[in-house]
């Protein structure tokens, strides 16, 4: 048998105190969005009235004026000239949660107007227990509303009453959120959220005046009036900013009704900083730190926007992630990509202080970010054998580009390579993987790492008739430096003045890098460090190959050659020892504890001859 109970259709019944909790808690950021969501209903009803009936002579201008509370009178009361409402109007909309007048014949959320979720007059009883309205409708009696936080409501007409057209909405905070209500904080909130709003926001000033607090959105224009106000606009940036932007990009997404302006970072930001876009919606403030206007490689751009066609969440404090966000996001990235390109022709000199100041960053994208790649990575810079060279210039110089991995590699080889054909420095933070991918950016180039040991190779041999004198000193000299794994072989290089050259794979450099860690830091990362050098060891025994390091000495130095006629043993073997440290300091490399008294034993042993001599 089934109940009658069940078969009835009810409506929800809707507890108040619950809905106002969600809202304060879940949806609103604070109670002070009260007085957003009533500026914008003042707004919203005078946008209405200019679209129905429009303003005749003497009926008002349509503007929003504040009578904020003070410590001497605890009211607080928002008019406007708008489009008012009847009783029935006020008994349906007013009280019923989630209705609102602003959508369209198919429920959609008018364009034209700021609200869509009838919800925001509710925020209102999170500063005060009661909301009374009074309205009044073209050719229509005055109606009298008082909604109150314990869910119920009153409505009545009040016939005769010589009413403005238009909606006069009072509160009394409670004690804890008065502050809230008062001048100060009122003008603040009101010039946070609405100083771009188009129509005029009067606040009173206490004696009988009002302040305005109203701005033009010079962000916002376009065309010959942007380059009239580019100076109102660079000021803009620069309360913004803190400090006078580098430039400021304009920004137009036709398709989303998104106009605004890009301003370029005068500074690095700090690793963790985030993103922090200014979104207006209609004039009014949305999102003050939105993160996903620009697209995340815009790292060094901060952008305010006024938008018809992005939509907000219930909160109205963030935009729905939807199509037109994309949409937008990807134009106003395109806009910022064209300003680089356009910097590249039009002002290098600018485009160069960019690169300067967010290098790293840049180079941090460029290494993963195909689409960033692609048009940036011309403009941005390598160390090079022959100085700091853009990839552009360096690209242009050469097909092939040789590169070490390591800056290690680099220093060890800098002094040799001649100038025409420089080898790159991939050793700083991202430039290897930079380099990596240069043959897919550009044309026809081509890059190679360079291998210490075919260098070598590369090098000239002593002419054959020194090849006996030679071969004695390759001898006597990786004698003298066997216990150091290093081997010792001549060749003619310039320029002459380098004695000797260190030169070591990546096994070695490493294993050499790990000892002098070893030497600064902890326990614990000793642990690791230890654990890496036998796993290394592990795989080079796998190899069977023994980590290779050669002292390449120059037969084109005066000394190398003295010393090859040298014999005295001790002159000979010191002096061959300060030279494998000397190399070893000029690649930058660390010295271990046997470099090291080596270095020490060796100069006094050098200062104790001379003096003997
Ligand atoms: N000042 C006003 N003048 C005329 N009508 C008003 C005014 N304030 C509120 N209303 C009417 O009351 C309805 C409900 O307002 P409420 O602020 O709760 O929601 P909304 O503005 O429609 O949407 P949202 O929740 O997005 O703000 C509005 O749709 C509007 O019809």
């Amino acid at each position: 048998m089934s109940s009658a109970v069940g078969s009835q259709a009810r409506p929800f019944q809707v507890d108040l105190h619950g809905v106002v909790d969600l809202l304060s808690r879940h949806i609103y950021s604070g109670p002070q969005v009260y007085l957003r969501e009533l500026i914008q209903n003042g707004c919203d009803a005078i946008s209405a009235r200019r679209a129905e009936s429009g303003y005749g002579d003497g009926e008002g201008r349509g503007e929003i004026r504040i009578f904020p509370s003070s410590p001497d009178n605890p009211e607080f009361r928002i008019d406007d000239d708008g489009i008012g409402l009847n009783a029935e109007e006020v008994a349906q909309l007013l009280a019923t949660v989630g209705r609102s007048s602003k959508r369209d014949f198919f429920d959609m959320p008018r364009q034209d107007l700021l609200g869509q979720f009838g919800i925001g007059l509710l925020s209102c009883f999170m500063v005060a227990d009661e909301i009374v309205v009074v309205s009044r409708k073209a050719g229509e009696s005055a109606v009298r509303w008082v909604g109150s936080a314990a869910g119920t409501f009153s409505v009545s007409v009040l016939r005769g009453a010589e009413l403005p057209v238009g909606t006069s909405v009072k509160l009394r905070p409670r004690a804890d959120d008065a502050e809230l209500c008062h001048r100060a904080q009122v003008t603040e909130l009101a010039s946070r959220y609405g100083r771009y709003l188009p129509v005029p926001i009067l606040i009173a000033d206490g004696t009988g005046g009002f302040d305005t607090i109203n701005q033009s959105p010079v962000f916002a224009l376009g065309g010959q009036e942007r380059l009239d106000r580019r100076g109102e606009i660079m000021e803009l940036g620069t309360e913004l900013l803190g400090t006078r932007p580098l430039d400021a990009i304009e920004l137009s997404s036709p398709a989303t009704g998104t106009r605004g302006t890009a301003y370029i970072l005068p500074f690095t930001p700090p690793p963790a900083a985030r993103a922090a876009h200014s979104v207006y919606l209609g004039g009014m403030l949305v999102e003050e730190r939105s993160q996903d206007l620009l697209p995340e490689w815009a790292f060094f751009a901060r952008a305010v926007v006024d938008s018809t066609g992005l939509k907000p969440t219930a909160s109205r404090e963030s935009l729905v992630a939807d199509e037109s966000l994309e949409i937008t996001r990807a134009e106003l990235g395109a806009a910022l990509r064209a300003w680089i390109i356009r910097m590249g022709t039009g002002n290098p000199n600018k485009l160069a202080e960019f690169v300067s100041i967010h290098h790293l960053g840049l180079k941090s994208l460029v290494a993963y970010d195909d689409e960033l790649a692609s048009f940036l990575t011309r403009w941005l810079s390598l160390e090079t054998t022959a100085g700091r060279m853009s990839i552009e210039e360096l690209v242009s110089r050469k097909q092939l580009i040789r590169y070490t991995e390591s800056l290690e590699e680099f220093r060890q080889i800098a002094a040799i390579v001649p100038a025409e054909d420089p080898v790159v420095n991939g050793g700083y933070v991202y430039d290897a993987e930079i380099i990596r991918r240069l043959p897919f950016l550009f044309d026809g180039a081509t890059v190679e790492k360079v291998a210490l040991a075919s260098l070598l190779d590369t090098l000239a041999v002593p002419a054959l008739a020194e090849r006996a004198t030679v071969l004695v000193f390759e001898q006597r000299a990786s004698a003298v430096l066997a216990s150091f794994d290093v081997q010792v072989s001549v060749r003619s290089f310039s320029p002459a003045n380098v004695s000797a050259l260190y030169l070591a794979d990546d096994a070695v450099l490493r294993g050499l890098q790990r000892s002098a860690a070893r030497r600064v830091s902890n326990s614990l990362w000793n642990g690791v460090l230890d654990q890496a050098g036998k796993s290394l060891d592990a795989a080079t025994e796998l190899n069977r190959r023994l980590p290779q390091a050669t002292l390449c000495a120059n037969w084109e130095n005066p000394l190398i050659r003295t010393l090859a006629r040298s014999s005295d043993e001790a002159v000979f073997n010191r002096t061959m020892k300060l030279l494998y440290v000397q190399a070893m300091l000029a690649a930058h490399l660390p010295l271990g504890a046997a470099q090291r008294s080596l270095l020490t034993e060796s100069l006094s042993d050098l200062v104790q001859l001379s003096l003997e001599h």
